[in-house]
């Protein structure tokens, strides 16, 4: 294990602790699940973790970085409710495969206990490496190990912390987007793009930069790739009634999360990576 990583165990949980000098980071082990990540650089938070997550393993973590795969929210080909929503990563044990460190920070490599479940039949390999420096760089790495293609999707659905979601605003996104609110309607994408209701959004273009602009300033820019997609996520006032959220907590946090919703082909041998960067501005 490296010098920089340090275990701890809490409710049946196993955490990662990353201090290095350039950030630290805090990771569940349950759903292979980022918590935390702030840069030495100014010393701010840029994930948002619910204080009401349930970090027992009864439910997938509100906040942070959910890992979505082998589909996104319900899209799985059956009824709703059938299958776990944004799959079935995000609520199994991963584990810690390696971790070194060097001058740009520390490395690991998580791997899920199982890929193959209900909904899913294929044989694949998927990783999950983090890197904690100066950024945190996400990759959710797909391989298909069987004889036959399959086709997935797959998000990092980043939970990022801002002051007050009245003073934030989101640049470097454009096209246009499906809106779950309006039974899917096709919109064009607002410019500013600020928010002042509940915000559900697909991006149906590749966006390779967004910056979280907070009060004026860019406090974070996110850049992605290999998505097809960006989904934009507040519950504004609904956050009342999902259980683990406080009814103001959407006040500080936006989901712009790297995503591939359009069903990606991954023929036997292939490799797919979802990679998302977080860099503090
Ligand atoms: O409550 P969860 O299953 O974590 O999903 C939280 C949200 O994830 C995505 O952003 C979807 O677009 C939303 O429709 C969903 O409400």
């Amino acid at each position: 294990m490296a010098d920089s990583v340090r275990v701890s165990e809490s409710n049946g949980l196993t955490f990662l602790h990353v201090e290095n000098p350039l950030a630290s980071a805090k990771i569940s082990l349950f759903g292979g699940h980022i918590l935390s990540y702030i840069p030495k650089s100014d010393g701010q938070e840029r994930l948002w973790l619910s204080p009401h997550a349930f970090l027992n393993g009864e439910r997938p973590i509100r906040g942070g970085i959910p890992v979505c795969w082998p589909w996104f929210s319900d899209d799985h080909g059956k009824q709703k409710g059938e299958l776990p929503s944004h799959g079935f990563l995000r609520t199994q044990v991963w584990q810690l495969t390696s971790s070194i460190e060097d001058e740009n920070g520390t490395h690991l490599i998580l791997t899920p206990s199982f890929s193959r479940a209900e909904g899913f039949e294929y044989d694949c390999e998927v990783t999950l490496k983090v890197s904690v420096g100066e950024h945190l760089t996400v990759n959710l790495s797909t391989e298909n190990k069987g004889v036959v293609p399959f086709t997935f999707n797959c998000a990092l659905h980043t939970y990022f912390h801002v002051d007050d979601i009245h003073n934030t605003e989101l640049k470097g996104i454009s096209g246009q987007y499906k809106d779950k609110t309006q039974n899917w309607a096709l919109e064009d994408t607002p410019s500013p793009y600020t928010f002042s209701q509940q915000t559900d959004r697909i991006h149906l273009s590749a966006v390779k930069q967004t910056d979280v602009v907070v009060n004026g300033k860019t406090f974070t820019k996110v850049i992605s790739n290999g998505n097809d997609s960006l989904v934009v996520w507040n519950p504004w006032q609904e956050a009342a009634s999902i259980s683990d959220m406080d009814p103001f907590g959407y006040k500080h946090m936006i989901c712009v999360e790297t995503s591939m919703t359009g069903g990606h082909d991954l023929a036997p041998g292939q490799v797919h990576e979802l990679i998302q960067q977080v860099i503090p501005v």
